[in-house]
């Protein structure tokens, strides 16, 4: 049986994000093959028309298909699966498909859609990215402009008007397996670290929180979390935890520094002599990632008395580690392990933890 193609889900408000972090990903694709849901919206969803007019031989009109209402519950058997289907059903099937969602559609819903017979032996979940408004969330407004989140939720009489947004938060957050606190430009350093730190305490085990400034984010670190999301919803319940925010103060002013050259992120190689042990290997790498936080580490080992390669893929603390192919003749027997994280990675630590 073919694989699963791998589709990720990107979840948050309104303004929050998505459609930037989006359009970055597919203009830094390098050749795969992505293909576009997007949720409309409304009058207010605009953004199937931003995407196909990006101008980028990337993001070709028809890899961009568009669902015809917000929610998503209501319209999965007339809207979403057919749309699944004829995505399925092209010649060149995409490497991956990316769904973003209106603001307000909360994602469990769509990723329980995954377990429909018609889909669910050709496509998987990879992750559910929650994008988030890294200076609205910090201030407790949750969302730029909580007028126009009003106004979009008043568009679908589906959608009940009165839970706080403080709640669709705590449920979109439930959900994640990726966290972007986006707009970190708009925070110091320090209130971007604080943030990242309450919500990783907030998310589940294993889910990664990082920050963005216009969702520039690599696409290996997007794309390839390989979680199955559909296969684990219930530990995506909602948490109501009723915090109350009262400020509930519109910021008209908007800073835009478009700053794409920055980098966020880093990438080093370690490499190291034959390990003794595959499975003791995985736990010192499970150890190592959990401790410095990094994102994706992967690559391969040669271990004591195999002749084929320990191929090692990391997301998180998740580590799968597989045989893949006798080393070649000609090939080194040693470890080449790729570790990327967020800027700041204590490498001499991690070099030395892998080392040992
Ligand atoms: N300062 C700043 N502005 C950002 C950042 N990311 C996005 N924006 C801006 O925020 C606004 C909303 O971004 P979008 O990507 O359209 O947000 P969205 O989540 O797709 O919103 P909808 O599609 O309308 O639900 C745009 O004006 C972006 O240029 C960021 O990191 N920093």
């Amino acid at each position: 049986m073919p694989a699963k193609i791998p589709a990720t889900v990107v979840t948050g408000f309104l303004g929050a994000g998505k459609t930037t972090l989006i359009r970055h990903m597919l203009q830094n694709a390098n050749g795969k093959r992505i293909a576009l849901i997007i949720n409309e919206f409304g009058d207010l969803g605009v953004d199937g028309d931003i995407l196909k007019g990006c101008g980028d031989e990337t993001c070709s009109e028809e890899d961009v298909m568009e669902l015809s209402n917000g929610c998503i519950c209501c319209t999965v058997a007339d809207d979403f699966i057919p749309t699944m289907e004829k995505l399925l059903a092209r010649e060149q099937a995409p490497d991956h498909i990316v769904i973003e969602t209106s603001g307000l559609a909360l994602p469990q819903p769509l990723v329980r859609a995954f377990n429909w017979p018609e889909i669910s032996t050709r496509v998987t979940v990879d992750g559910v990215v929650t994008v988030v408004d890294g200076k609205a969330v910090s201030e407790g407004r949750f969302a730029h402009n909580v007028a126009a989140v009003d106004a979009q939720r008043k568009q679908d009489e589906n959608l009940d008007h009165e839970t706080p947004l403080s709640e669709l938060f705590e449920d979109q957050v439930a959900c994640a397996d990726m966290i972007v606190v986006n707009k970190a430009d708009l925070l110091t350093p320090e209130e971007a670290e604080a943030l990242a730190a309450r919500l990783r305490a907030e998310s589940r085990e294993g889910v990664q929180v990082v920050k963005s400034t216009m969702g520039a984010l690599p696409v290996e670190v997007l794309l390839g979390q390989n979680v199955g999301a559909e296969n684990d919803l219930s530990a995506r319940h909602e948490v109501h935890h009723h915090h109350h925010h009262d400020d509930d103060h519109h910021d008209d002013h908007d800073h835009h520094h478009h700053d794409h050259d920055h980098d966020d992120f880093e990438s080093f190689v370690v490499t190291r002599p034959e390990i003794a042990d595959a499975k003791a290997f995985a736990q010192q790498v499970t150890e190592v990632i959990r401790a410095h936080d990094i994102l994706r580490l992967k690559g391969f080992a040669a271990v004591s008395g195999k002749p084929m390669r320990l191929t090692l893929q990391a997301v998180g603390p998740r580590v799968d580690t597989y045989f893949d192919r006798p080393f070649a003749a000609n090939e080194p027997r040693e470890a080449r392990l790729v570790v990327i994280g967020q800027a700041g990675l204590d490498r001499a630590a991690i070099e030395a933890a892998l080392l040992a």
